[in-house]
């Protein structure tokens, strides 16, 4: 939809921020683009608005070069979301979210209306409506800058350094609440951030920049974290690209075992019954199922069963649903080296052992590596043919 063709800016100081980037931003996707500071980000973000002219090169957005239209027309059709969200100070939330749609000359009633619906959608309380900017929490006024980007309904939606100044926790509820609305409205969006694992978690493409403003390599996380393109790529990725990765491999095909739960009311007499299967400890549930903590078989045969005796289980993943990389995060925090897996409604599904996980690992690498080697099998063939 958006395709940036050979594009370089060079700004009258003589600085190149961008030199001959080419990139195809595909439709209704989160496209990033990320490096370090100063490679160019903001100014390539900035172009696809015309809030700076490139010097070289052509911009097309669905086939038509962005110069070709009035400037405010293309604005009308891509939300802008800033860092520290740029609200109106002097408006009310409501309002704000308001902006554009009463310049495009609706009715008061109507632009509040759709404000309101769209705090909604973006998880504000309609409490908040009436107050102003300074009453509201840095995470809250994010999610007004986005819900005032998406007044008019725009179908691009450009977004520089949106969730930078919130703490991590508000951080990534708001990066979750993001892929939740583009679930939902499936808008264009470009994303700019320095934060990699930012950018690998919300991005269905990836543009890692490199200073002077080249493109790095363009990819989806995966390939990204399994085949940088260079070292600059490598480093910029991080020393951890390898368990980052695990995020990509689904736990769905974890052995997950249940011999070793056992309900808070068993008797001794079932406990010592049981094949614990291996497991050092046995992970004790509430009468609905929910995980309470790992005890020792000992204690617990002796009819010991009491909540202040176990173990912590840590935090529990969901099964299937998570992947690799938080069931081995749970084994690895877990005292017992076994990682807990709940279900949705967060009842004991099984648990896995550390030695496992590491299994499944190795057989999702191997897959990928099959998988590579029958893509590159193919292309050779269609070469050769
Ligand atoms: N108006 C300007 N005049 C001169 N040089 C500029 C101007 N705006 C940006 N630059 C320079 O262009 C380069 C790219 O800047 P840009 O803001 O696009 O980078 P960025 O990747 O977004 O950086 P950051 O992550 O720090 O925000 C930098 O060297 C910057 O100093």
């Amino acid at each position: 939809m958006i395709r940036i063709d050979s594009v370089t800016k060079r700004y009258p100081d003589g600085t190149v921020a961008v030199d001959r980037l080419s990139l195809e931003i595909p439709d209704r996707s989160i496209t990033v683009l990320v490096g370090p500071s100063g490679c160019g980000k903001t100014t390539t973000l900035r172009m696809i608005n015309r809030m700076v002219e490139p010097s070289e090169g052509t911009i097309l957005l669905d086939g038509k070069d962005i110069t070709q239209q009035p400037v405010n027309t293309l604005r009308r059709s891509m939300g802008y979301v800033i860092q520290n969200a740029g609200l109106f100070q002097h408006r009310t939330i409501v309002d704000n979210i308001a902006t554009v749609p009463r310049m495009l000359g609706w009715g008061k009633e109507k632009a509040r209306a759709r404000a309101r619906e769209l705090m909604e959608r973006v998880g504000l309380d309609a409490t908040l409506a009436k107050r102003y900017p300074y009453q509201l929490s840095g995470g809250q006024q994010q999610r007004v800058g986005v819900a005032r980007a998406l007044a008019a309904d725009p179908p691009v939606l450009l977004m520089d350094e949106p969730f930078s100044a919130v703490d991590p926790v508000v951080r990534k509820g708001l990066q979750e609440e993001l892929l939740r609305i583009q679930d939902e409205l499936g808008k264009t969006i470009v994303f700019v951030t320095h934060d990699i694992d930012e950018a690998v978690k919300i991005g269905t493409m990836v543009a890692v920049m490199r200073t002077g403003g080249k493109l790095a390599q363009f990819a989806p996380p995966a390939e990204l974290l399994s085949h940088p393109a260079d070292e600059f790529v490598e480093d910029f990725l991080g020393a951890d690209r390898g368990i980052r990765r695990l995020s990509f491999f689904p736990s769905a095909g974890l052995e997950l075992l249940t011999a070793p739960i056992v309900a808070i009311d068993s008797t001794a007499e079932q406990i010592t019954a049981r094949d614990t299967a291996g497991a050092p400890y046995l992970l004790v549930t509430d009468l609905e199922g929910r995980p309470l903590g790992w005890g020792e078989p000992d204690r617990l045969t002796a009819g010991d069963i009491r909540a202040e005796h176990l173990l912590s289980h840590g935090r529990p993943f969901v099964a299937g649903t998570d992947s690799l990389r938080a069931a081995l995060d749970c084994a690895v925090l877990s005292p017992t080296g076994w990682a807990v897996a709940v279900d949705a409604e967060g009842r004991a599904a099984g648990v896995v052992s550390q030695q496992t996980i590491a299994e499944a690992i190795r057989g999702a690498h191997a897959e990928g590596r099959e998988a590579e080697q029958a893509t590159r099998a193919t292309q050779v063939t269609k070469a050769v043919g």
